[in-house]
């Protein structure tokens, strides 16, 4: 494991470690490929790198640990201040997710571990603050995407082990799982992950980071009309 240490902000309540995983770019995104075209990895990477820029900025945020195996996605990711943990099982995002709560654990004990989609590109400090704060009151808990089919977020307090289940209709998984679905209102950054061009439009809506603004305005420029989104 690579990468900066502890970030220095005290605040009260619980201290998370997130943990972001991020697919190897070259099959990351496959959804928006036809919106993108050759541009589609880099889109991606944007994507991911506005979402952990935005976890830094979160106060009760200790520390992120980025998993992935992707060497161009974690020298970027470890610039902007994570913790990159390579070596996946390579059999997917639970695995993927696993291996980041254990190399989390010994490293940030007492703090709580959240897991949160690497596809938030709206994503706001201030509410996923809000979610964190949420997240406290329960061992286990987790926040549905916008379409309330999937899962944007999973948190455990300390004693909790995650158990992540995403993937497809993650949302009822999770509940399955006895985990608590976190109510949250003014937190639709945070639910707001971009798997279809439409995604990508709305999450435009919401206020786009700074990176995917510029690539999108970059793809929408003459020459480029294939790139609009919705497509
Ligand atoms: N490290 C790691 N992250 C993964 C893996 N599969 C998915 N992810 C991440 O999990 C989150 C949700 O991913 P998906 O929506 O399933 O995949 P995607 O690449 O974003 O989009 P599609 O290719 O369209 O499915 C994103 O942050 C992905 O980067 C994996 O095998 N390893
Ligand atoms: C990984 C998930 O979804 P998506 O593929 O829609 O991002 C999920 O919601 O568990």
């Amino acid at each position: 494991m690579t990468g900066r240490g502890e970030r220095g902000e005290r605040t009260r309540g619980t201290r998370w470690s997130l943990i972001v995983p991020v697919k190897h770019l070259a099959r990351a995104k496959s959804r928006l490929a036809r919106a993108t075209g050759p541009r589609r990895a880099e889109l991606a990477l944007a994507i991911a790198c506005d979402t952990v820029a935005a976890v830094l900025e979160c106060p009760t945020v200790e520390r992120v640990l980025v998993v992935t195996d992707d060497p161009r996605a974690g020298a970027a990711l470890e610039g902007l201040g994570a913790l990159v943990v390579a070596g996946e099982p390579g059999t997917g995002l639970n695995p993927a997710l696993e291996h980041g709560e254990s190399a989390a654990g010994p490293l940030a004990p007492g703090t709580g571990l959240c897991a949160l989609s690497a596809d938030l590109p709206a994503l706001r400090p201030a509410e996923l603050a809000t979610v964190l704060r949420a997240a406290q009151r329960y061992g286990r808990s987790f926040l549905p995407d916008s379409p309330g089919v999937g899962t944007t977020l999973l948190a455990a307090t300390a004693g909790s082990c995650l158990l992540p289940a995403f993937e497809g209709a993650s949302r009822a998984r999770h509940l399955r799982s006895g985990a608590r679905e976190l109510r949250v209102a003014g937190a639709g950054s945070v639910r707001r992950d971009v798997d279809t061009p439409q995604d990508l439009w709305d999450a435009r809506e919401l206020g786009l980071g700074p990176r995917t603004r510029r690539l999108l305005a970059e793809l929408e420029g003459p020459g480029h009309d294939s790139a609009r989104v919705p497509s």
